[in-house]
C-alpha cells in the first residue's frame, strides 16, 4: 500500500453537496455580478442621449447654424462620454472582482473535497487531472462570469431600450430591428449547444493529457528500464493529437458563432440605412408617425442601429467563454462531489482528545471492512486488544489486510462494521481528526517534497520549533544528510536520498510531533538491505519508546524486536514476548 501523509491542521470544514448538479453561485458573487451588469447596461444606454445630441447638432449645422449653436450639445456629448467610460470601467472592475471571488470559493470547495477523499480510495481522481482542473481549467470561470454574464444582461436590456427610443420616430425602423434581432439569439443558441459539448470534450482531453503526462513522468525509470519509451511517446503523440483536434473543434464553433452574428447584424444595419436613405431622398414616404423623416431623425436612427446590435455582438464575442466556463464549473463540481471513500474526522472538535494521554491502548472490536459495496470482505469480525505502549507486529501473507488495518486505525476510511477504540475514545467522525493528531504514519516510500531536509521534516506545521527539528534530526539520525545538503533543496520525490535515508526522514517527521502517542508503520524495512533495515529499526524503536507502535511487516528481524506479533491471515497469535 502507498504511504499516506496527513496534516491535521489542514482540515476542511465543509463537504460540498453530492450529485453532479452545478454548484449554485455564492450570494456575494451573484450580487456583484448583477450590479456590474446594471452599471455596464447603463453605460451602453447613455449612447442614446449622446446620439440624440449628435444628430441634433448635425441637423442644426445643416440648417445653416454655426459652431456656437452646437456648443452646449458638444459639451453634453463629452460629459455623457466621460460618464459612460466611468460606468463601464466600474462595472468591469466589479464583475472581475466578483468572478475571482467566486473562482476562489469553488476552488476551495473542490480542494477541500479532494483533501477529504481517502488516500486508499482507488477511485480518487488522477493527480495530474485534479491539478489541471483546479489549477488551470478553473481559470476559465473568470471570463465566463466577468464577461459573459454582464454581456447577457446587456444584450437583453439595451436593445429593448434602443427600440423604445426609435419606435416613437419610425415604426418601420423599429420593425426591421425587431425582426432581425431574434434571429441572432436563435442561431447562437443552436450553435451554443454544440459549443458546450465541444468544450467539455476539450477539457476532458486536457485533463486526461495532464494526468497521463504526470503518471508517465513519475514512472520514467520504469518506462526506460522496460524499453517502453517508443510506445509511450506514440501514445503521448496520439493524446496530443486528439487534444489538438478537440481544440480546433471548439475554435471552429467560436468563429462560426461570430460569423453568424456579424451577418445578421450587418443585414439589419444595412436595411435601416437603405430605409433612412430613401426616406431622406423622398422615395419612401411611409414608416413614420408624422410625415417624412428629417435629417436629425434619420441620423438619430442611423446612429442607434449599430448600437442596437452592439450588445449582441459583444455577447457573441464572449459566447465561447460561456461554453468553456460551464464546462470548467462542471469539472470542478465533479471533483467537489467526491463520492468515493473519505477519511474520517471531517468535523472539528474542541479539545485535543489525546493531548494529555499517555501512550494509549487500542481495541479493535468485531471489525468488518470492504473497500466498496461490490468488493470482497477484507476483514470480517476482527478482534484485537493492543496494550498501552505495546509494540506489535502484524504478520501475514501479502494481501491479507495488514495495511488495511493500519489505515482503519488511522481513520483513513470508515470501517464497514465494528469499532475501534483508542485510549478509551471511539474513533468516529467527530474524534478521528484529533486522535490523528497523536499518530504518525511511516510507510515504505515516504513522499519527499521538493525543498530542504529541514523543511521536509517540519512540513510547515504550526508549533514546530527549530529545537523540535534539531531533536527530530537526531531521532531520525538524518543529521548527516541535513548537513550535507545544507540549505540546498532535495530533488522532486526525494531524488538524492537513499531509501533508508528517506525512511529515517519520515521517522524524523514523526518525532517532530509533540503530541505523538501512536506510530503506525507500514513495512518500514521493505526493500532495504540488512544493515540499513537494522538502522531504520533502531530509529523506529527509539522513537517508539513509551509510545504505542504497530508495524505491518514481512521482516522477521523487525517483528522479533516487537513485544508481540500476530498473524493477520490466521488471526492467531504466534509469538508473545515481553521485552
Ligand atoms: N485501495 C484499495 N482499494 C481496493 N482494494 C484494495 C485497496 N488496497 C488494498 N486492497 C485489497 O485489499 C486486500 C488487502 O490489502 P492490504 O494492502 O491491506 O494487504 P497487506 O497484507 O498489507 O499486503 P502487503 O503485505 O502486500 O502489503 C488485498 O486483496 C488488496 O488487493
Amino acid at each position: 500500500m502507498g504511504t499516506a501523509f496527513f496534516d491535521a491542521t489542514d482540515r476542511p470544514e465543509t463537504r460540498p453537496p453530492d450529485g453532479d448538479a452545478v454548484l449554485p453561485r455564492g450570494d456575494a458573487a451573484n450580487a456583484g455580478l448583477r450590479r456590474a451588469a446594471m452599471l455596464q447596461s447603463l453605460a451602453a444606454a447613455i449612447w442614446i442621449p449622446q446620439a440624440g445630441l449628435l444628430a441634433l447638432s448635425v441637423g442644426r449645422i445643416a440648417d445653416g447654424g454655426g459652431l456656437h449653436d452646437v456648443l452646449w450639445q458638444a459639451l453634453g456629448i463629452l460629459a455623457l462620454g466621460l460618464a459612460r467610460s466611468g460606468l463601464d470601467a466600474a462595472g468591469g472592475r466589479l464583475a472581475f472582482r466578483a468572478a475571482r471571488a467566486e473562482l476562489s470559493r469553488r476552488r476551495q470547495v473542490a480542494a477541500s473535497a479532494l483533501s477529504l477523499s481517502s488516500p486508499i480510495d482507488r477511485g480518487r481522481p488522477a493527480s495530474g487531472k485534479a491539478a489541471s482542473v483546479i489549477g488551470e481549467q478553473a481559470e476559465l470561470i473568470v471570463p465566463y462570469l466577468a464577461r459573459f454574464q454582464p454581456a447577457r444582461v446587456k444584450a437583453s436590456l439595451v436593445p429593448l431600450i434602443i427600440l423604445a427610443a426609435i419606435l416613437p420616430i419610425s415604426w418601420v425602423a423599429a420593425l426591421v430591428l425587431l425582426f432581425a434581432a431574434p434571429l441572432i439569439p436563435i442561431f447562437m443558441a443552436l450553435i451554443g449547444w454544440r459549443a458546450q459539448a465541444a468544450s467539455e470534450k476539450q477539457l476532458v482531453a486536457t485533463g486526461g493529457l495532464n494526468g497521463f503526462l504526470l503518471d508517465r513522468l513519475r514512472g520514467l525509470a520504469t518506462i526506460r528500464a522496460l524499453d517502453a519509451v517508443e510506445a509511450t511517446a506514440l501514445r503521448l503523440r496520439r493524446e496530443a493529437e486528439s487534444l489538438r483536434a478537440r481544440t480546433m473543434a471548439v475554435l471552429k464553433i467560436a468563429f462560426l458563432s461570430s460569423a453568424v452574428l456579424e451577418l445578421f447584424a450587418a443585414l439589419g444595419v444595412a436595411m435601416i440605412a437603405v430605409y433612412v436613405g430613401f426616406s431622406l431622398l423622398g422615395e419612401i414616404r411611409f414608416g413614420t408617425w408624422a410625415g417624412r423623416l428629417d435629417l436629425t431623425e434619420g441620423l438619430f436612427i442611423l446612429l442607434l442601429a449599430p448600437a442596437f446590435f452592439e450588445p449582441l455582438r459583444e455577447l457573441s464575442a464572449v459566447w465561447h467563454d460561456r461554453a468553456a466556463g460551464e464546462a470548467a464549473m462542471k469539472a470542478l463540481d465533479a471533483l467537489a462531489a467526491g463520492d468515493g471513500l473519505s477519511i474520517r474526522g471531517t468535523a472539528e472538535i474542541a479539545p485535543a482528545v489525546l493531548a494529555a494521554a499517555e501512550a494509549p491502548a487500542i481495541r479493535l472490536e468485531n471489525l468488518v471492512f470492504r473497500y466498496g459495496a461490490d468488493e470482497p470482505l477484507i476483514h470480517d469480525g476482527f478482534n484485537l486488544d493492543i496494550a498501552a505502549g505495546e509494540h506489535l507486529a502484524f504478520l501475514g501473507v501479502s494481501g491479507s489486510g495488514k495495511s488495511t488495518l493500519l489505515s482503519l486505525m488511522a481513520g483513513l476510511a470508515p470501517s464497514t462494521g465494528g469499532r475501534i477504540v483508542i485510549g478509551g475514545v471511539e474513533l468516529a467522525d467527530d474524534t478521528a481528526a484529533n486522535l490523528r493528531d497523536g499518530m504518525a504514519w511511516i510507510g515504505q516510500k515516504p513522499h519527499i517534497f521538493t525543498g530542504t531536509v529541514t523543511g521536509n521534516i517540519a512540513l510547515g506545521r504550526p508549533g514546530v520549533l527549530r529545537g523540535d527539528v534539531a531533536y527530530a534530526l537526531d531521532a531520525g539520525r538524518v543529521g548527516k544528510v541535513a548537513d550535507a545538503y545544507g540549505g540546498r533543496p532535495l530533488g522532486e520525490g526525494g531524488i538524492g536520498l537513499s531509501g533508508g535515508e528517506a525512511l529515517r526522514l519520515a521517522i524524523a517527521r514523526a518525532a517532530c510531533n509533540p503530541h505523538l502517542r501512536i506510530i503506525l508503520a507500514d513495512e518500514p524495512t521493505a526493500h532495504l538491505d540488512a544493515a540499513t533495515a537494522a538502522e531504520v529499526t533502531e530509529s523506529l524503536l527509539s522513537l517508539a519508546r513509551a509510545r504505542t507502535l504497530i508495524v505491518a511487516t514481512h521482516d522477521p528481524l523487525l517483528a522479533a524486536r516487537m513485544h508481540r506479533s500476530i498473524r493477520i491471515d490466521a488471526d492467531i497469535m504466534i509469538r508473545e514476548a515481553a521485552e
